[in-house]
């Protein structure tokens, strides 16, 4: 049976492999520049060969030479800059095609995620920009280092193809050198990114616990442990730069190797070309340049596959499908039947056969216990969990065939505590339909009487508003959301909780706002509020994912 491990680097390099497939015409773009930078590079050795060996007194080189190497130089090195540019082009394309995938993803799984906001931030800002370099240096420069050196060794034969055969030699000694010392630069590289990843995850945890810290007295044992763990990092660290310096040591002596069986050889050469000679020697920094950029490039790869094995999870899971809504309908009906509904086999299911039905503009409050089932009836209703048993229809028809995207644009939703971002009351309100008018926005902000609020307020709509609805009180923030929800304007609402926590004043306020964003519409609201029960509609008891008393389920 295939290890954990070596399931999670299959999945690494099967995303890897998917990505340089769709990055193909990126990643090549460089290596041909690449490819005729090294081009430009062997005319200019050949020219300046023949230039030097015209200085050491043989004829056959002048002016027109030297103009003509001039030219291939300053080619060569507009085309290393192209190549440079269309690396970075790489890279980028890459971390914006990756990211805009992490981040589609991430919000699809909505509040169902298994991850963390932390590990969920860290997947599409970190892992995604490790990942930058892989396509933009490691692939390009790996190809690089195969077809460079082999033009080096072609050109270097038809001078002299002995010359060429020592270039062959080392390079097929550089991978031996680089196994010699840069197996261990893989483990030990790799063991330095996972103590790096501890360290970071473990300063951020004990940054947001840092009050706790305090207050338990227990910040002294906590810096000593993150100091060792530092220390644990330098030590790794100390060693991935051992093994770097010495991979380093082993190229440049394989360089210094060759220069001199080359230098040996054309010396004892009597009566050759010079010229030739000259070109062969000229041409070692040109073949070893490529294998240095390899290697420098190589840890790249080493991050990159880290960060492909943690976010293949979820980059290769297959996208849910489904049918696209033809029409929004006006009305809606929603029925339950038998669903049955299991987050975690070891514990009992959330909902287990419910059955219910609210008809079309009806509003049904779902009562019962904490952890009844209440909010995973309206996590069902927006598509971020498949239900393994029963049916759930709308008007009639299957809402499973729907895609789940597809199901969010028949309802708004309004949670117990609404997210309200850094930006103008006006501005978190049109988020609701970026498209909507300003008097659609204020016709919004008005039924919702977030206008009675923002009338006191000097700025009114355009008042800003910190992360989180700082500086709103809970009601008001409440009231944003219900506009949002006013100027979504879908046949379906779906409310959790939309009272709790609010003062009953405040509560009745809301629940006469509720009451207007529900009339006309069909809405399932869960509360345990007893002013919800009383003024909102119909009221349906779950207990243990069931409805209880079936006699007050809804005819019809
Ligand atoms: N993501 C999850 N993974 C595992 N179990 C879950 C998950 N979400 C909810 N549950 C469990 O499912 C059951 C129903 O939860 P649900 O949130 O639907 O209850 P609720 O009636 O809305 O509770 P509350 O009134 O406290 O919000 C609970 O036992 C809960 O522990």
């Amino acid at each position: 049976m295939a290890s954990p491990s070596a399931g999670r680097q299959d999945a690494a390099r099967a995303l890897l492999r998917r990505e340089s497939r769709a990055l193909r015409g990126r990643v090549l773009l460089p290596v041909l520049l690449g490819v005729a930078a090294t081009a430009c590079a062997l005319g200019t050795t050949w020219l300046t060969a023949r230039l030097l060996a015209a200085l050491l007194g043989n004829p056959g080189a002048g002016w027109p030479e030297l103009a003509a190497a001039a030219a291939l130089a300053l080619l060569g090195a507009a085309l290393g800059l192209a190549q440079e540019r269309a690396q970075l082009a790489a890279g980028e394309a890459a971390r914006t095609r990756l990211r805009d995938a992490a981040f589609a993803r991430l919000l699809a799984a909505g509040p169902a995620a298994p991850r963390g906001v932390g590990e969920a931030a860290s997947l599409a800002v970190d892992r995604v920009e490790a990942l930058d370099g892989y396509f933009g240096r490691w692939l390009p420069t790996a190809m690089l280092a195969l077809l460079s050196p082999l033009m080096v060794i072609a050109a270097a034969s038809t001078a002299d193809p002995r010359s060429g055969l020592l270039l062959l030699i080392a390079g097929l000694l550089y991978p031996v050198a680089m196994a010699a010392t840069g197996i261990g630069a893989a483990q030990a590289s790799r063991r330095q990114f996972e103590s790096l990843e501890r360290l970071s995850g473990r300063f951020l945890d004990r940054m947001r616990g840092l009050p706790t810290l305090v207050l338990f007295n227990r910040q002294e044992a906590e810096a000593e442990a993150l100091g060792k763990a530092a220390d644990e990092l330098r030590q790794r660290t100390m060693k991935v730069l051992r093994v770097a310096f010495l991979s380093g040591t082993a190229l440049e002596l394989l360089s210094a190797l060759a220069l001199a069986c080359i230098a040996w050889r054309h010396g004892a050469l009597e009566g050759g070309d010079p010229a030739a000679g000259l070109f062969c020697l000229l041409l070692v920094p040109t073949f070893f340049a490529p294998l240095r950029s390899f290697a420098a490039a190589y840890h790249e790869r080493l991050s990159a596959a880290g960060a492909a094995a943690a976010l293949a999870p979820l980059l290769l899971a297959e996208e849910p499908g489904g049918l696209l809504l033809e029409e929004m309908p006006p009305r809606v009906v929603v029925t339950f039947t038998d669903v049955r509904l299991t987050y975690d086999p070891a514990r009992p299911p959330a909902l287990d056969g419910l059955s219910f039905r609210v008809n079309a503009g009806e509003t049904l409050v779902l009562a019962g216990p904490s952890g009844a089932g209440k909010s995973s009836v309206l996590r069902l209703l927006l598509g971020f969990n498949r239900p393994e048993a029963g049916r759930i229809a709308i008007n009639g028809q299957d809402a499973l065939a729907l895609k789940p995207a597809e199901l969010r644009r028949l309802s708004s939703y309004v949670g117990q505590k609404p997210h309200l971002f850094r930006a103008s009351i006006r501005d978190n309100i049109r988020f609701a339909r970026p498209d909507a008018s300003p008097e659609q926005v204020e016709a919004a902000a008005a039924a919702a009487r977030v206008l009675d609020f923002t009338a006191g307020l000097s700025q009114g709509l355009d008042t800003l508003v910190g992360e989180g609805g700082w500086g709103l009180s809970g009601g008001q923030a409440q009231r944003v959301a219900l506009a949002r929800a006013f100027l979504r304007d879908t046949p379906l609402v779906l409310l959790d909780e939309p009272t709790a926590h609010l003062d009953p004043g405040t509560e009745s306020e809301v629940i006469e706002s509720l009451q207007r964003l529900c009339m006309g519409r069909t809405a399932i609201i869960a509360s345990h509020s007893a002013a919800a029960r009383a003024r909102l509609g119909r009221v349906l008891e779950i207990t243990g994912g069931r409805a209880a008393g079936s006699a007050r389920l809804a005819q019809g």
